[in-house]
Order: structure tokens, then sequence, then C-alpha cells
């Protein structure tokens, strides 16, 4: 059960739930995409790749596997994805959802929607992404992680709030973070195509996810700078329905 030690006390978004670690922060996120499909079997969820959700999609494993959710009429959208991976690269996002999350429930994997990397017009593809999450209806829950310059999906500071998925160049620093997953850093790919915030902001609601002290400062400026394209997560406080949910180290810089 997760177990949030505060939370913001008015309704006004952003909303900040504060939980006690990351595994409560985890368990919480979980439950909101849980209820989300439980309450439309039809659902249009937006996911996040990176390290920060993968116990939240192993929290949902064990619901699905413990009969408490059934995803064969979800549709997904992924944020974002590296610019010459494809989807069988092991640090595709295309892979990591597989193995974290579509390969352990019933989602039907037509339904499953990631950026292609390796297609040969990455722009059309980009216009062809939209043109699909509005046929769908549009996003009903997007999850975000963040970065530690306070980028969503793969939108690095300079990013406008009206920004579309396209082709973006990666900055050094994300780079550098995202070294991690590969086997050196002049493997990481320095370009991507991700949802823009204007895609992410036109999602009904918004969950963003964030544990550990290296997110406190990025969580500090998207709550309590007032919205720029210097802090793309910022642009959150434009949305009238959206969640942080934070570890207490996450939120620690919080005035
Ligand atoms: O969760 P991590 O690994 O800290 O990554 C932070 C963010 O950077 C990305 O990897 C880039 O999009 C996101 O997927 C993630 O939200």
């Amino acid at each position: 059960m997760s177990n949030p030690v505060s939370q913001s006390s008015n309704t006004s978004s952003p909303q900040v739930i504060v939980c006690a670690d990351e595994a409560s922060a985890s368990r919480k996120v979980a439950d909101m995409i849980v209820a989300a499909v439980n309450a439309k079997p039809s659902v249009v969820l937006g996911l996040a790749t990176g390290g920060t959700p993968v116990k939240t999609y192993a929290n949902i494993v064990e619901d699905f596997r413990a009969g408490k959710v059934d995803f064969r009429n979800v549709t997904s959208f992924n944020l974002d994805e590296y610019i010459g991976l494809s989807g069988t690269h092991p640090q595709s996002f295309r892979h990591f959802m597989e193995l974290q999350l579509f390969n352990h429930i019933n989602i039907d994997p037509s339904k499953t929607f990631v950026p292609e990397g390796c297609g040969d017009d990455p722009a059309a593809h980009a216009a062809e992404f939209e043109k699909r999450i509005a046929d769908a209806g549009g996003i009903d829950l997007q999850l975000l992680g963040i970065g530690h310059n306070g980028h969503i999906a793969f939108n690095e500071p300079g990013s406008s709030a009206d920004s579309r998925t396209r082709v973006v160049g990666l900055t050094q620093s994300t780079i550098e973070k995202n070294a991690r997953f590969f086997d050196s850093e002049d493997e990481v790919p320095k370009t991507a195509i991700t949802m823009g915030i204007g895609t992410i902001l036109e999602a009904k609601q918004i969950v963003l996810l964030a544990t550990g002290t290296g997110k406190a400062e990025a969580i500090r400026l998207s709550l309590q700078a007032s919205p720029s394209d210097d802090v793309p997560a910022s642009w959150l406080a434009k949305h009238p329905q959206v969640t942080f949910v934070l570890d207490e180290a996450a939120a620690s810089e919080l005035a």
C-alpha cells in the first residue's frame, strides 16, 4: 500500500504528494495508473522510460498477476525514443517497455506506440505520431519522469510550451547521465524523437514521479520558479490536473 507522508492541502494544480521513500512513491503511482485502467478499460496511457518508473512498472505487473487489472483494451503512447536505435536495441525505449511492462501484461502489442528511432523520415514520423495520439482520442493519463536539468521526455531546456513531437538534440548533461545505461558515453545517441511540451500538456491528467536527491533542485525549480523554457517541467504548472509524486529526497528542497 502507498504511504504518503504529506499531501498538498488544496486541490489546485500542481498537486504534490510526498511519500516516505522510492518504494511508496512508486506504489502510489502504480495505484493511480491501475485505478485509471479500472475506471476506463479503454484508457489511453502515456508512458515514460528511464530508471525512475521501473518499480512502478513492477508494481503494475504484480497487480496484473494478482488479477487486479486488465490491459486488453488499453492503448499506450511512449514519450520518446533515441534516433538511430531500432526497437530491438537493448537500450531502445521500445525494448525497455517490453522488458519492464508490455511482455508481462495483457496489453495488445498493436496498441503500444513508441516513437520509431530508425525510420527514414523522423520528422514525418513525428507528425504521424501526433496524428495517432489524436486518432486514439488523446492521452487520458500521462506518466512523466524528470531529468536533472528539468527536462520532461527529451524536451531539454529551451523547449517552448507549444513544442510538438519532433527531433531534438540532447544536452551534454543528459548524454552523460544516460551513459549509465550504455557501455560508454560515446554510444549514447545525440538526438532523439520526443513528444513536445505542447503535446504533453494536452493529456487530460499528468503524473510526474521523481525520487532521490539528484532530482531535488529540478523539482524545486519546476514547482517554485515561474514557468519558463529554462526548466521544461515548470510548464506543467499551466496544466489543470497534474500531480507530482515525490519521495522525501526529491522533495527536500521544497520551501
Ligand atoms: O528516470 P531517469 O533515469 O532519472 O531519467 C529521467 C528522464 O530522462 C529520460 O530518460 C529522458 O527522456 C526520461 O525518460 C526520464 O524521465
